[in-house]
């Protein structure tokens, strides 16, 4: 492609005796062992060649993708060798940010990626045309196929032109023709000089053929690494002939699904596990004519015949280098970093490209603040376009507020209606702090994964998203809440003095931010069925220490009071009551006989709360919101890190 504009050359990847272990608990906690998922492989995945990880189900293909691209790092164990800079990482799942066109969507991994290039337009152009998309830039990409969705989701990483693929499972859910179509645009791509690896459950045979390389993994292990057209040959030195009219790759796949423990072992130790390609003469005479031959002593497969001996070679010709990562290597730990070898050092020679001195200018990161910037404005207008969301969203706040208003309507004056008075202000928090407290419990977990995937390929660091998710929400959480607590204190017959209503609707407003804080929190560390669970489970223990001990506030034992500060209910309460009652407040008017409460004093002392000042029931609100919050930013990392 042309559009190469702010592009680097592309590397291999290497990796030496990877493993793969995680611990097997029983009910979620008690460890009861250990499993190895990945068992020792080796190999190497060309650069311009389009290279698949094959296997039965469960053999460890994704665990693999992931270890080698560094989605996953923790448990793996093994020397990768990769430029993590520049590789992207596209999940089975094509999962874009929502209510946005396919043409927004790629001027908007411009501006993230490539902030000082000139020539976003061109590059979106060109790369949308190469891809067949063109005709779909202003379609939303939820009413994409499945087919065009990751041809989408691969136009969206070409924009800063990776040198390494990883993808996973590129041809589920896609039907023969596209799955076909998809692998030959991914052939093409590599061919342009990138690294392409894929998963692949079961390839057709044309599919199949399309690879370069393929890398058959079986419970862990590598039972063959080589060419698609070098299966059958290679199962004859096992003397299994392959029947005829039967794809090798199905073939190779069902022998290993259907293994007892025999033949993964002897096939595994014949490629040494990954460390030996298999190329037969006639093979290795084009790879001798490309410089690539390198065929050394072999190890475990001294008694082979000389024909398989003679078409099998190693790359990994020599011990890990000595590095001042030596010592980490040593320990047994992995990893791959962003552009340092760490062993698996190969005896192919470096496929270098010539690229043109525009075509090598590395494009710098973009700054957190540009960054920040593109996201706020991106998530504005995905807000603002969500109009049966924004509909559904006013309608519940105007018709709870004016529900709530007839049910309260003209009390604000009423001196004998103390148990109404406390009714009105536990219900004005517990309506908002539900509603905040839900909505991003529901809708979160799916944006999760967009904001992982995204992070993951370096469009944009986590605290600008972080920074541009909490300030793009505040307009339309603010307008919302205006709306229905204005509606609520007129309608209640409150004071119509505008600055008690300026603190009745800042604690509301409070509320809400704390509320839709510890909502995001859960959204983003739980699933929605577990959040839709463990939402109301959280907020439960909070409304109860807001109702708690309001009939014997003197005699609250110390240690309820001080979990009560916990709960940001009670705390909203307590300021709600203060701000209607307090400052002043002349007595109410009394209809019967004697109001007990007339004087909003006498209220204010029986709660046990005439002491308090409102700075303080504010800081303890900001604390609160500061925690949920940090706790939010904190789930965040966890979800999206490694
Ligand atoms: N974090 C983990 N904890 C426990 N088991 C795991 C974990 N990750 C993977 N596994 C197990 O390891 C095995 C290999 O998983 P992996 O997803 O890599 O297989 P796969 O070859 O991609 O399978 P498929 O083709 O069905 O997607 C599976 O049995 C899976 O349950």
């Amino acid at each position: 492609m042309e559009h190469n504009a702010c592009l680097k050359p592309s590397k291999d990847v290497e990796f030496q005796d990877v493993y793969y272990t995680v611990k097997e608990r029983k009910h979620y906690i008690k460890v009861t062992g250990t499993r190895q998922i990945l068992r020792g492989v080796s190999g190497s995945f060309r650069n311009g060649q389009l290279s698949a990880i094959m296997g039965p189900s469960g053999a460890g293909k994704s665990s693999l993708l992931n270890a080698l691209s560094g989605l996953r790092t923790s448990d793996v164990k093994g020397h990768i060798k990769i430029e993590r800079k520049g590789s992207c990482y596209i999940t089975q799942e094509d999962n874009h940010q929502t209510l946005l066109t396919v043409e927004e969507l790629m001027t908007l991994s411009c501006n993230l990626k490539l902030p000082h290039c000139k020539r976003n337009a061109e590059i979106i152009t060109e790369i949308l045309e190469n891809l067949h998309l063109n005709h779909r830039r202003n379609v939303y990409a939820e009413k994409l196929s499945g087919g065009e969705r990751k041809r989408l989701s691969i136009a969206l990483e070409l924009v800063a032109n990776p040198k390494i693929f990883f993808l996973d499972e590129p041809t589920s859910g896609l039907d023969e023709v596209t799955a076909a179509q998809c692998i030959r645009l991914l052939s093409q791509l590599a061919k342009e000089g990138r690294t392409i690896v894929c998963t692949i459950h079961q390839p057709s045979a044309t599919i199949f053929n399309y690879f370069d390389s393929i890398f058959v993994l079986a419970n862990g292990q590598c039972v063959y690494q080589g060419q698609p057209g070098t299966v059958i040959p290679f199962l004859r030195h096992v003397h299994i002939e392959c029947p005829k009219y039967y794809s090798p790759s199905d073939y190779i796949i069902e022998l290993c699904d259907a293994d007892e423990g025999k033949l993964i072992p002897v096939l595994s130790e014949l490629t040494d596990n990954g460390k030996l390609i298999y190329a037969p003469q006639h093979h290795q005479q084009q790879q001798q004519l490309n410089g690539l031959n390198n065929t050394t002593t072999l190890p475990i497969c001294q008694n082979l015949s000389k024909d398989f001996q003679q078409s099998v070679r190693t790359f990994f010709v020599e011990e890990p280098k000595r590095s001042r990562w030596q010592h980490f290597l040593s320990a047994g730990t992995n990893l791959s970093t962003d552009g340092t070898l760490i062993g698996g050092v190969t005896a192919f020679y470096e496929h270098l490209k010539t690229f043109t001195k525009l075509l090598d200018t590395e494009h710098e990161d973009t700054s957190s603040l540009h960054q920040f910037c593109v996201l706020f404005k991106m998530m504005l207008v995905r807000i603002m376009r969500a109009r049966v969301a924004l509909l559904i969203q006013f309608l519940h706040h105007v018709l709870t507020a004016l529900c709530f208003g007839l049910i309260f309507l003209n009390l604000g004056n009423q001196g004998s209606r103390m148990f109404d008075h406390l009714k009105f202000c536990i219900g004005v928090i517990i309506i908002i702090a539900y509603t905040q407290v839900m909505v991003p419990i529901l809708s979160y977990p799916m944006e999760i994964k967009i904001v992982r995937k995204e992070t993951f390929n370096r469009w944009y660091k986590l605290t600008p998203y972080y920074m541009a998710l909490n300030f793009s929400r505040l307009p339309l959480q603010i307008a919302l809440n205006m709306i229905m607590l204005t509606i609520i204190y007129w309608m209640s017959g409150l004071p119509p003095q505008l600055w008690r209503f300026g603190l009745f609707a800042s604690i509301g407003l409070m509320t809400s931010l704390i509320a839709e804080g510890m909502g995001l929190a859960i959204g983003m560390t739980f699933s929605i069925t577990n959040g839709s669970a463990v939402g109301p489970l959280t907020i439960a223990p909070l409304m109860g220490l807001a109702v708690y001990g309001f009939d014997f506030a003197a005699q609250i034992p110390y240690a309820m009071n001080l979990l009560m500060k916990f709960s940001y209910i009670r705390v909203a309460v307590v300021a709600l009551i203060l701000t209607v009652f307090g400052f002043e407040r002349p007595e109410l008017e009394c209809d019967e006989m004697y109001c007990h409460f007339g004087d909003p004093r006498v209220l204010l002392k029986f709660l046990d709360i005439e002491q308090l000042s409102m700075w303080y029931l504010f800081s303890l609100l900001t604390m609160l919101m500061l925690f949920y919050r940090v706790l939010m930013y904190l789930s965040l990392r966890r979800r999206c890190g490694t």
